[in-house]
Protein backbone atom coordinates (compact mmCIF):
# COMPACT_ATOMS: atom_id res chain seq x y z
CA UNK A 1 0.00 0.00 0.00
CA UNK A 2 1.52 3.26 -0.84
CA UNK A 3 2.23 6.07 2.07
CA UNK A 4 0.65 9.28 2.10
CA UNK A 5 2.68 10.30 4.65
CA UNK A 6 5.42 8.97 6.76
CA UNK A 7 6.01 10.35 10.33
CA UNK A 8 8.85 9.26 12.46
CA UNK A 9 9.95 10.21 15.74
CA UNK A 10 7.96 13.83 15.64
CA UNK A 11 8.64 15.15 19.31
CA UNK A 12 7.15 18.57 20.28
CA UNK A 13 7.80 20.12 23.98
CA UNK A 14 5.86 22.37 25.53
CA UNK A 15 6.33 23.52 29.61
CA UNK A 16 3.71 20.75 30.53
CA UNK A 17 3.18 18.56 27.45
CA UNK A 18 5.42 17.02 25.39
CA UNK A 19 4.17 15.17 21.80
CA UNK A 20 6.41 12.02 22.17
CA UNK A 21 8.38 10.30 19.76
CA UNK A 22 5.30 9.66 17.36
CA UNK A 23 5.95 7.72 14.01
CA UNK A 24 3.22 6.11 11.29
CA UNK A 25 2.00 6.21 8.40
CA UNK A 26 -0.80 7.42 6.63
CA UNK A 27 -1.51 4.93 3.96
CA UNK A 28 -3.15 6.45 1.07
CA UNK A 29 -6.56 6.16 -0.10
CA UNK A 30 -7.77 5.57 3.53
CA UNK A 31 -9.69 7.29 6.02
CA UNK A 32 -7.32 7.38 9.49
CA UNK A 33 -9.21 8.67 12.77
CA UNK A 34 -7.13 10.52 15.46
CA UNK A 35 -8.78 9.50 18.73
CA UNK A 36 -7.37 10.85 22.43
CA UNK A 37 -8.88 12.46 25.31
CA UNK A 38 -8.87 15.83 25.88
CA UNK A 39 -5.42 17.15 25.39
CA UNK A 40 -3.94 14.38 24.36
CA UNK A 41 -1.72 16.20 21.25
CA UNK A 42 -4.24 15.54 18.67
CA UNK A 43 -4.01 19.24 17.58
CA UNK A 44 -0.66 20.20 18.42
CA UNK A 45 0.19 16.67 16.02
CA UNK A 46 -2.35 18.18 13.46
CA UNK A 47 -0.32 21.71 13.45
CA UNK A 48 2.84 19.97 13.43
CA UNK A 49 2.14 18.20 10.31
CA UNK A 50 0.61 20.72 8.77
CA UNK A 51 3.53 23.52 9.23
CA UNK A 52 1.65 26.04 11.70
CA UNK A 53 4.31 24.36 14.44
CA UNK A 54 7.70 23.67 14.53
CA UNK A 55 8.56 20.49 15.69
CA UNK A 56 11.50 19.91 17.73
CA UNK A 57 12.88 16.08 16.40
CA UNK A 58 11.41 14.25 14.00
CA UNK A 59 10.65 13.78 10.15
CA UNK A 60 7.15 13.81 8.36
CA UNK A 61 7.70 12.89 4.43
CA UNK A 62 6.91 14.13 1.89
CA UNK A 63 6.60 18.18 3.92
CA UNK A 64 3.05 19.33 3.33
CA UNK A 65 4.48 22.31 2.51
CA UNK A 66 2.25 22.61 -1.08
CA UNK A 67 -0.92 23.81 0.37
CA UNK A 68 -3.14 23.57 -2.94
CA UNK A 69 -2.34 19.70 -2.27
CA UNK A 70 -3.86 19.72 1.45
CA UNK A 71 -7.47 21.27 2.38
CA UNK A 72 -7.45 21.44 6.30
CA UNK A 73 -11.25 21.80 8.08
CA UNK A 74 -10.76 23.02 11.32
CA UNK A 75 -13.61 23.78 14.44
CA UNK A 76 -14.37 26.57 13.78
CA UNK A 77 -15.13 29.00 10.27
CA UNK A 78 -11.96 30.56 9.17
CA UNK A 79 -13.55 32.80 6.11
CA UNK A 80 -14.05 36.01 6.07
CA UNK A 81 -17.26 36.45 7.13
CA UNK A 82 -18.30 39.57 6.44
CA UNK A 83 -17.92 38.07 2.57
CA UNK A 84 -20.95 35.97 0.60
CA UNK A 85 -19.89 32.67 -1.24
CA UNK A 86 -20.69 34.50 -4.45
CA UNK A 87 -17.36 37.32 -3.09
CA UNK A 88 -15.51 34.38 -1.46
CA UNK A 89 -15.75 32.21 -4.56
CA UNK A 90 -13.98 34.99 -6.67
CA UNK A 91 -10.70 34.77 -4.29
CA UNK A 92 -10.41 31.05 -4.53
CA UNK A 93 -9.72 31.32 -8.22
CA UNK A 94 -6.93 33.38 -7.43
CA UNK A 95 -5.66 31.45 -3.95
CA UNK A 96 -5.67 27.83 -5.66
CA UNK A 97 -3.77 26.45 -8.97
CA UNK A 98 -6.34 23.89 -9.60
CA UNK A 99 -9.65 25.64 -8.35
CA UNK A 100 -12.55 23.83 -9.92
CA UNK A 101 -15.68 26.33 -9.59
CA UNK A 102 -18.41 24.23 -11.25
CA UNK A 103 -17.53 21.22 -8.36
CA UNK A 104 -17.47 24.30 -5.44
CA UNK A 105 -21.18 25.73 -7.50
CA UNK A 106 -22.82 22.04 -7.44
CA UNK A 107 -21.82 21.25 -3.57
CA UNK A 108 -23.16 24.11 -2.56
CA UNK A 109 -25.72 24.06 -4.42
CA UNK A 110 -26.38 20.49 -3.29
CA UNK A 111 -26.36 21.43 0.22
CA UNK A 112 -28.53 24.54 -0.17
CA UNK A 113 -26.20 27.54 0.60
CA UNK A 114 -27.29 30.86 -0.06
CA UNK A 115 -24.99 33.06 -2.33
CA UNK A 116 -25.95 36.41 -1.82
CA UNK A 117 -25.73 36.09 2.23
CA UNK A 118 -23.19 37.03 4.62
CA UNK A 119 -21.45 34.05 5.71
CA UNK A 120 -21.78 35.90 9.23
CA UNK A 121 -25.44 35.03 8.88
CA UNK A 122 -25.01 31.00 8.54
CA UNK A 123 -25.69 28.92 10.63
CA UNK A 124 -22.32 26.08 12.06
CA UNK A 125 -23.69 23.58 10.07
CA UNK A 126 -24.00 25.61 7.06
CA UNK A 127 -20.33 27.18 8.08
CA UNK A 128 -18.66 23.84 7.89
CA UNK A 129 -20.53 22.97 4.95
CA UNK A 130 -18.71 25.74 3.08
CA UNK A 131 -15.66 24.89 4.65
CA UNK A 132 -16.02 20.99 2.66
CA UNK A 133 -17.24 22.43 -0.57
CA UNK A 134 -14.17 24.30 -0.21
CA UNK A 135 -11.98 21.22 0.81
CA UNK A 136 -13.11 19.14 -1.77
CA UNK A 137 -13.13 22.18 -4.81
CA UNK A 138 -8.83 22.48 -5.16
CA UNK A 139 -7.69 18.76 -5.81
CA UNK A 140 -6.64 18.25 -2.89
CA UNK A 141 -4.82 14.85 -1.82
CA UNK A 142 -5.02 14.93 1.63
CA UNK A 143 -7.89 16.24 3.75
CA UNK A 144 -7.07 17.01 7.35
CA UNK A 145 -9.93 17.19 9.76
CA UNK A 146 -9.67 19.08 13.42
CA UNK A 147 -13.20 18.50 15.17
CA UNK A 148 -15.01 20.07 12.26
CA UNK A 149 -18.01 17.69 12.68
CA UNK A 150 -18.35 18.57 16.41
CA UNK A 151 -21.57 20.33 17.02
CA UNK A 152 -23.16 18.91 13.62
CA UNK A 153 -26.35 17.30 14.06
CA UNK A 154 -26.88 13.41 13.17
CA UNK A 155 -28.24 14.08 9.72
CA UNK A 156 -25.19 16.15 8.58
CA UNK A 157 -22.37 14.42 9.53
CA UNK A 158 -23.91 11.48 7.70
CA UNK A 159 -23.90 13.58 4.53
CA UNK A 160 -20.00 14.92 5.37
CA UNK A 161 -19.46 11.29 6.25
CA UNK A 162 -20.71 9.89 2.88
CA UNK A 163 -18.32 12.83 1.02
CA UNK A 164 -15.94 11.41 3.16
CA UNK A 165 -16.05 7.88 1.83
CA UNK A 166 -17.04 9.61 -1.63
CA UNK A 167 -13.19 11.33 -1.69
CA UNK A 168 -11.62 8.53 -0.82
CA UNK A 169 -13.22 6.71 -3.60
CA UNK A 170 -10.31 8.00 -5.88
CA UNK A 171 -6.89 5.88 -4.25
CA UNK A 172 -4.71 8.67 -4.57
CA UNK A 173 -6.83 10.89 -1.68
CA UNK A 174 -6.60 10.62 2.13
CA UNK A 175 -8.02 11.90 5.44
CA UNK A 176 -7.27 12.04 8.78
CA UNK A 177 -9.67 12.70 10.76
CA UNK A 178 -9.52 13.92 14.43
CA UNK A 179 -13.00 14.09 16.26
CA UNK A 180 -14.17 12.91 19.90
CA UNK A 181 -17.25 11.24 18.06
CA UNK A 182 -16.05 7.74 17.76
CA UNK A 183 -19.46 6.55 16.58
CA UNK A 184 -18.34 8.56 13.13
CA UNK A 185 -14.88 6.55 12.65
CA UNK A 186 -16.71 3.82 13.52
CA UNK A 187 -18.83 3.88 10.45
CA UNK A 188 -16.00 5.58 8.14
CA UNK A 189 -12.34 4.83 9.38
CA UNK A 190 -9.87 2.15 8.02
CA UNK A 191 -7.42 3.16 10.62
CA UNK A 192 -7.62 4.42 14.02
CA UNK A 193 -4.21 6.20 15.61
CA UNK A 194 -4.85 6.63 19.36
CA UNK A 195 -2.90 9.13 21.43
CA UNK A 196 -3.24 9.17 25.12
CA UNK A 197 -1.08 11.73 27.30
CA UNK A 198 1.47 12.76 23.83
CA UNK A 199 2.14 8.92 22.92
CA UNK A 200 1.17 6.91 20.62
CA UNK A 201 -0.72 4.08 22.45
CA UNK A 202 -1.47 2.12 18.76
CA UNK A 203 -2.29 2.42 15.24
CA UNK A 204 -4.64 -0.21 13.63
CA UNK A 205 -7.48 -1.41 11.52
CA UNK A 206 -10.82 -0.06 12.33
CA UNK A 207 -12.04 -3.61 11.78
CA UNK A 208 -9.81 -5.35 13.44
CA UNK A 209 -10.17 -3.48 17.01
CA UNK A 210 -13.62 -3.79 17.08
CA UNK A 211 -14.12 -7.30 15.61
CA UNK A 212 -10.92 -9.18 16.43
CA UNK A 213 -11.23 -8.74 19.85
CA UNK A 214 -13.41 -8.61 22.96
CA UNK A 215 -14.84 -7.00 26.49
CA UNK A 216 -15.68 -9.72 28.55
CA UNK A 217 -17.61 -9.12 31.57
CA UNK A 218 -16.68 -11.32 34.23
CA UNK A 219 -16.83 -11.85 38.00
CA UNK A 220 -13.67 -11.27 40.04
CA UNK A 221 -13.34 -15.40 40.89
CA UNK A 222 -13.86 -15.87 36.66
CA UNK A 223 -11.47 -13.33 36.22
CA UNK A 224 -8.60 -15.02 38.66
CA UNK A 225 -8.89 -17.76 36.56
CA UNK A 226 -8.25 -16.66 33.38
CA UNK A 227 -4.63 -17.03 31.53
CA UNK A 228 -2.60 -13.87 32.76
CA UNK A 229 -1.51 -13.20 29.13
CA UNK A 230 -4.77 -13.25 27.33
CA UNK A 231 -5.68 -10.02 29.34
CA UNK A 232 -5.12 -7.40 27.27
CA UNK A 233 -6.43 -4.79 29.80
CA UNK A 234 -8.99 -4.81 32.53
CA UNK A 235 -10.86 -2.55 34.99
CA UNK A 236 -12.24 -3.25 38.28
CA UNK A 237 -15.96 -2.34 39.32
CA UNK A 238 -18.41 -2.84 42.10
CA UNK A 239 -19.67 -6.18 40.91
CA UNK A 240 -17.97 -7.16 37.68
CA UNK A 241 -14.50 -6.75 36.04
CA UNK A 242 -13.87 -5.53 32.45
CA UNK A 243 -10.98 -7.27 30.72
CA UNK A 244 -10.09 -7.09 27.15
CA UNK A 245 -8.65 -9.70 25.51
CA UNK A 246 -8.25 -11.19 21.87
CA UNK A 247 -11.82 -12.89 20.73
CA UNK A 248 -10.26 -16.27 20.60
CA UNK A 249 -9.59 -16.03 24.44
CA UNK A 250 -13.07 -14.70 25.46
CA UNK A 251 -15.88 -16.80 27.58
CA UNK A 252 -18.07 -15.83 29.64
CA UNK A 253 -20.40 -12.88 28.73
CA UNK A 254 -18.88 -10.46 26.30
CA UNK A 255 -19.49 -7.76 23.51
CA UNK A 256 -17.62 -6.15 20.67
CA UNK A 257 -15.56 -3.57 22.07
CA UNK A 258 -16.40 0.10 20.84
CA UNK A 259 -13.69 2.64 20.17
CA UNK A 260 -14.97 4.51 23.21
CA UNK A 261 -14.30 0.68 25.33
CA UNK A 262 -10.40 0.89 23.49
CA UNK A 263 -10.04 4.23 25.28
CA UNK A 264 -11.42 3.80 28.26
CA UNK A 265 -9.47 0.15 28.74
CA UNK A 266 -6.05 2.21 27.86
CA UNK A 267 -6.43 4.92 30.10
CA UNK A 268 -8.26 3.83 33.03
CA UNK A 269 -7.62 0.01 33.06
CA UNK A 270 -4.93 -2.24 34.30
CA UNK A 271 -2.30 -3.98 32.40
CA UNK A 272 -1.13 -7.73 33.77
N1 LIG B 1 1.32 26.85 22.25
C1 LIG B 1 1.30 26.10 23.34
N2 LIG B 1 2.02 26.41 24.42
C2 LIG B 1 2.02 25.61 25.53
N3 LIG B 1 1.29 24.48 25.63
C3 LIG B 1 0.53 24.13 24.58
C4 LIG B 1 0.50 24.91 23.38
N4 LIG B 1 -0.35 24.31 22.51
C5 LIG B 1 -0.83 23.21 23.14
N5 LIG B 1 -0.30 23.11 24.37
C6 LIG B 1 -0.57 22.04 25.35
O1 LIG B 1 -0.46 20.81 24.71
C7 LIG B 1 -1.39 19.89 25.27
C8 LIG B 1 -2.12 19.19 24.15
O2 LIG B 1 -3.02 20.11 23.55
P1 LIG B 1 -3.80 19.77 22.21
O3 LIG B 1 -4.63 20.95 21.86
O4 LIG B 1 -2.84 19.26 21.19
O5 LIG B 1 -4.72 18.54 22.69
P2 LIG B 1 -5.97 17.88 21.97
O6 LIG B 1 -5.76 16.39 22.05
O7 LIG B 1 -6.19 18.45 20.63
O8 LIG B 1 -7.12 18.27 22.99
P3 LIG B 1 -8.70 18.56 22.77
O9 LIG B 1 -9.33 17.23 22.49
O10 LIG B 1 -9.11 19.09 24.11
O11 LIG B 1 -8.84 19.56 21.66
C9 LIG B 1 -2.28 20.67 26.21
O12 LIG B 1 -1.85 20.41 27.53
C10 LIG B 1 -2.01 22.11 25.85
O13 LIG B 1 -2.10 22.96 26.97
Amino acid sequence: MTTALCVRGLTKRYPAFALQDLSFDLPQGTIVGLIGENGAGKSTLLRCLLGMTKPDQGSITPPLTNFNQISFIPDSCTFPEILTIEQLEKDFTNIYAQWDAKKFWDMASDFGLPKAQKIKTFSKGMKVKLAFCVAFSHHARLLVLDEATSGLDPVVRDEILDLLLEFIQDENHTVLFSTHITSDLEKVADYILYLHEGKKMFMDAKDELTESFALMHCSKKEFEQLPPDAIIRSIEQPYQVDVLVKKADARYTYDAPTLEDWMRMYTKGEKR
